[in-house]
């Protein structure tokens, strides 16, 4: 044995101890999440047990971030102990989670970023019948896209949050990456047709511009629709993300094609549970009013007297006639604080309705 192969093979018994003591752990681990498991189900009566638990997992993971010392990065470590919860969370009960599908959106990627690779992801064709899908029971949990860093809010989620009683229990964020993608083989220079969800159209349009001012730019339901459809024909080409690379077996021509390198997308959780505060929260409301002078400062007074921080305002028509208003509103903090829940009494008696859509913690990873 050379002296290099000794110096390994020291380190590598290392490692395959430590191997072992992570190995013991993370099956202690996960016995005491079926000791949880049980015990949601002894106290829980004649309700339903709640199993998934989005402000304990919030905490787990900034507290993993807080005392980690590295080498590892703070959020490749919370990367690894999202999968180790996914993994225990499946071991109580199996999660199914709606979204926007088919297989390979972004929405999908980001289902699996909050959720972890042991969730079970059920693609819907409709934003509709994700909310649908998740009021029927047929789900556990729904992703919606709610806002996009250079395009602004996505208005057709939020009409959704009106129509349905459905809860907001989480938020997170996912970086967008754009690719041009086309079959293998395909030269760039004879692309003369390309495929992609209007948005992705928006957060790309520059780019287009400059590259491909001739292509004739094709709308398409979503990305993955647009990347399944240029794998079948040729000088055609898709924008589409990391995941729609192998799912439809294509070849990146151009990498982050994105206008805004930090092009950055919100998503939403919805489910059915009102989800318990976790020291660092966030609470959305909806609220309609009608086209009064100063309505919308009667609105927000409520919230600088009590030193609240909104962090979004968007105004959308209410669809009831006239020039009336819907207003959807984050702020900080949750509606078990005394401070939140006078503005939220305030506000009832001014606004001319008010739905509470759900407090929940601030996005973590
Ligand atoms: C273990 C629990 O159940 C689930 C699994 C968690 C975990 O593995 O850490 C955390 C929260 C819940 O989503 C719990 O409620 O504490």
């Amino acid at each position: 044995m050379t002296e290099q192969e000794q110096a390994l093979k020291v380190l590598r018994d290392q490692i395959d101890s430590i191997d072992k003591q992570i190995h013991v752990l993370l099956n202690q681990r996960a016995m005491c999440a079926q000791n949880v498991a049980e015990v949601k189900e002894q106290y829980q009566g004649e309700e339903v047990a709640v199993f998934y638990r989005p402000e304990r997992e919030a905490q787990v993971l900034k507290r993993v971030m807080e005392r980690n010392e590295g080498p590892l990065a703070d959020k490749e470590v919370a990367r690894l102990f999202r999968e180790i919860m996914s993994v225990c969370l499946a071991l109580e009960k199996p999660m199914r989670i709606s979204f926007l599908g088919p297989e390979g959106t972004f929405t999908q990627q980001a289902a699996l970023k909050h959720f972890g690779l042991s969730a079970e992801s059920a693609p819907m064709a409709t934003l509709d019948q994700v909310f649908r899908e998740v009021e029927a029971g047929a789900a556990h949990y729904g992703v919606v896209p709610i806002e996009n860093s250079s395009e602004g809010m996505a208005t057709h989620t939020l009409d959704l949050f009106k129509r349905f009683s459905l809860r907001i229990c989480g938020e997170l964020e996912l970086k967008i990456h754009h690719h041009l993608l086309a079959q293998e083989n395909t030269d760039s220079e004879l692309i003369n047709r390309i495929y992609a969800h209007q948005e992705s159209f928006a957060q790309c349009r520059s780019w287009l511009d400059t590259n491909y001012p001739q292509a004739e730019r094709i709308t398409v339901s979503s990305n993955a629709e647009g990347a399944r459809l240029a794998a079948q024909e040729v000088g055609t080409a898709a924008i589409a993300g990391d995941m729609a690379v192998e799912l439809y077996g294509l070849q990146i021509l151009e990498r982050n094609i994105e206008d805004q390198s930090d092009n950055t997308t919100r998503f939403l959780i919805i489910g059915d549970q009102d989800v318990g505060p976790s020291g660092d929260d966030k609470t959305s409301i909806l609220m309609s009013a009608h086209d009064t002078p100063g309505v919308l400062y009667t609105l927000l007074e409520p919230f600088h007297r009590h030193a609240i921080s909104l962090t979004r305002i968007e105004t959308r028509p209410a669809r009831q006639g006239g020039w009336s208003y819907m207003f959807y509103i984050d702020f900080e903090g949750h509606v078990e604080e005394e401070k939140v829940q006078s503005v939220l009494s305030e506000l009832e008696s001014s606004s001319v309705e008010l739905k509470l859509l759900g407090s929940y913690p601030k996005a973590v990873l």
